[in-house]
């Protein structure tokens, strides 16, 4: 239970789940709109390299929410001892494919290949990832705005928005600072009028500087780092951590959680995200909204 001043504890859950399922079915309306007026759905590659169980997986629910929206999803698998150059083939196969309006290859990809080439091969109109070096230099710049925003991030803006939490001039911290989470993350969050701060393995004193913030978007990969002490009263957290760690009560023997300790920062937060439940959800939808995006933008003209 929170204390005196503070809401109850299932109030300050953000659902991402369910707010993830609300932008669902608002796209399948667009996609039916679009199919409707032009005969024609927004479709979705999906490359997997390798047999990764976890990409497994992610794979099979991005197909399953594709299905549900009506958008087309073409599968590409193929082995992990495949050539970086086959990988390549079949990105510029789906470049060329008029059907196909984004193209997701799902990383990491194996050893041997070399990931920003690879990366940089999807056409900019079909990089639904928002990974390519241009659109996230777009990002970066006052006065443009790029093809795509990376899901991930894009997500927990999207939560933050949708949970009514005014960011302009607010403290922000963002925990990491990876090409795909962290970095994004901070630039929307500048976009977005907060002042950023960003923290990584080499930051001295991560507590202090989380303590500063009004909200913290966790994204470091390790699990409950972010302590209840890290914590200013009233603060909005954003767990994007999806740790795998032993649980002998699961059949798998594993349960997720996130880069947050969560039981203890629900008490002095006003509105965190669980795990599972909270980002992941909306990674996938925020991918369906690329998809439709650039379905719309190819279809309609
Ligand atoms: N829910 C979802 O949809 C998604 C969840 N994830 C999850 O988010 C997490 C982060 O993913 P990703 O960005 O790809 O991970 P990376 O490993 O690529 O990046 C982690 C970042 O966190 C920093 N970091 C690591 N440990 C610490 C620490 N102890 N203190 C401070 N900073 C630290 C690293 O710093 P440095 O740069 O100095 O190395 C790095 O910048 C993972 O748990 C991942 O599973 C990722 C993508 C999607
Ligand atoms: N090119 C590329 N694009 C990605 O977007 C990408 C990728 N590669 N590689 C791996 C990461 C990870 N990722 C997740 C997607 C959904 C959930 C998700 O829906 N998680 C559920 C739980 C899932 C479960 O129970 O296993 C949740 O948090 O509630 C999590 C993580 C996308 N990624």
């Amino acid at each position: 239970m929170g204390g005196k001043n503070s809401k109850p504890e299932a109030e300050k859950i953000i659902d991402g789940k369910a707010i993830a399922a609300t932008i669902r079915e608002e796209i399948k309306v667009e996609v039916a709109e679009l199919k409707a007026k032009y005969g024609k759905a927004p479709g979705l590659a999906v490359v997997i390299v390798g047999n990764r169980p976890d990409s497994q997986t992610y794979v099979r629910m991005k197909r399953k929410a594709c299905d549900e929206a009506g958008i087309v999803s073409f599968h590409k698998e193929m082995p992990e001892d495949c050539s970086e150059e086959d990988v390549l083939q079949v990105v510029r196969d789906f470049n060329a494919d008029p059907d196909c309006h984004g193209i997701l290859v799902q990383l990491p990809l194996p050893k041997h290949m070399n990931e920003e080439k690879v990366l940089a091969e999807i056409s900019l109109e079909k990089d639904v990832d928002g990974f390519h070096p241009l659109n996230i230099g777009k990002l970066s710049m006052k006065g443009h705005e790029p093809l795509f925003m990376p899901c991930t991030p894009k997500g927990c803006i999207v939560l933050l928005e949708r949970s009514g939490v005014d960011l302009k001039g607010k403290n922000a911290v963002v925990v990491g600072r990876s090409n795909i989470v962290g970095m994004p993350a901070a630039l929307m969050l500048m976009k977005k009028d907060c002042t950023v701060t960003v923290v990584h393995s080499r930051t001295k004193d991560p507590a202090d500087i989380c303590r500063r913030a009004d909200v913290i978007i966790a994204a470091a990969g390790s699990a409950h780092m972010v302590k209840k002490n890290w914590i200013k009263k009233g603060a909005v957290i954003i767990d994007v951590g999806t740790n795998s760690v032993p649980d002998a009560t699961k059949k798998s023997g594993f349960r997720l959680t996130g880069d947050v300790d969560y039981d203890e920062a629900i008490k002095r937060a006003d509105m965190i995200t669980p795990v599972p439940g909270g980002v992941g959800p909306m990674t996938i939808a925020m991918l369906l909204s690329n998809t439709l995006d650039s379905g719309r933008r190819s279809i309609a003209n």
